[in-house]
């Protein structure tokens, strides 16, 4: 498939002489949700900055549905919504003339009609007379994504959308983008919750200190790098581990009430089936079982820390 989004070899060295942006290469896919995962001053709003034309490229290229991002700057910058990092709204304007206002931005005739959905897919239809200033955080928040979408691009950017916004909205936040996509809007979101990514991306693409380290698909990332723990619970609490569970890769957990293995899930042999067969040999009793994959975070911070 034609990606939507195209960087080739694209790096940005700033007035000051910091190279932000290191030979990156991304493309993304037309109809995904893509989260770009990064440590502060990773590179991702720099990055989007330049997708967005926001911030001149240094060396490479970007294509934006086979548009070059410069050459053809009008016509990419009417494909892309963005939705900034921060709250800047303008704080007397209503709410329906401040997204009109932004679909007039790009050239694009009034029509009202799209924007009631916008707002109605926001929950903002009925705040649609009051005055910017007036509404809470989260509401002003909803009204920069409407904004994005009012002249109806076909790539929105999310540069960190729910910082600050209570989990409830978080989750509305979350039911809307899904609804977005499934209209066939392609969708770009930075994050530092990682619970986020881990939950609305299907693919995922990390950065850090300016380089793309690893993009892959959400699951294929989840189940080939995600360790699995399998937790133990005891009848009797255990002083020390025999010696005969020695071979086990097993910690003592719960001051003895509990013993810890963490396995390769999608290694041929885990060793479970032999760990039960020696703990039955010793006679410990089992009180209860648990597994828990691992979160994309620790996923995130065991590749992070594998780089330095
Ligand atoms: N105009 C600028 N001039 C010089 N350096 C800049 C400029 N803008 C950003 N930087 C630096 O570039 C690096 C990347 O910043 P950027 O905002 O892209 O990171 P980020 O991954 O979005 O971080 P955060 O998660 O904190 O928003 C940072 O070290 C930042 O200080």
């Amino acid at each position: 498939m034609q990606p939507i989004i195209s960087i080739s070899n694209l790096s940005k060295t700033y007035a000051n002489g910091f190279e932000a942006l290191k030979n990156v290469s991304l493309d993304v896919r037309k109809g995904e949700i893509f989260a770009l995962l990064g440590p502060n001053g990773a590179g991702k709003t720099t990055l989007i900055n330049i997708v967005c034309g926001l911030v001149n490229l240094g060396t490479g290229s970007v294509r934006v549905g086979g548009h070059d991002i410069v050459g053809d700057y009008r016509k990419t910058r009417s494909m892309i919504g963005l939705v900034p990092q921060e709250l800047s709204i303008d704080a007397f304007e209503s709410v329906f003339a401040t997204v009109s206002f932004s679909r007039g931005l790009f050239g694009k005739p009034a029509d009202p009609a799209h924007i009631e959905k916008v707002l109605r897919s926001l929950s903002l239809w009925d705040k649609r007379k009051e005055k910017v200033m007036t509404l809470s955080g989260g509401m002003k928040r909803r009204v920069l994504i409407a904004k994005a979408l009012a002249h109806e691009p076909e790539v929105l950017f999310l540069d960190e959308p729910t910082a600050g916004v209570d989990v409830e909205l978080r989750r509305d936040m979350w039911a809307m983008v899904r609804g977005l996509r499934d209209t066939g809007v392609t969708i770009i979101l930075t994050t530092h919750y990682i619970e986020e990514a881990q939950e609305m991306a299907d693919r995922v693409g990390i950065i850090s200190k300016g380089e793309i380290i690893l993009v892959e698909d959400k699951d294929v990332l989840m189940r080939t790098l995600g360790k699995k723990q399998l937790r133990i619970e005891l009848r009797e609490p255990l002083t020390e581990l025999p010696p005969s569970l020695s071979s086990h890769a097993l910690d003592l957990a719960d001051g003895g009430d509990a013993l810890v293995s963490t396995y390769d899930a999608t290694a041929d042999r885990t060793g479970i089936n032999a760990l039960f067969l020696d703990l039955a040999r010793e006679g410990i009793a089992i009180r209860d079982l648990e597994t828990r994959q691992s979160t994309l975070e620790e996923i995130f911070v065991g590749l992070l820390e594998a780089r330095t």
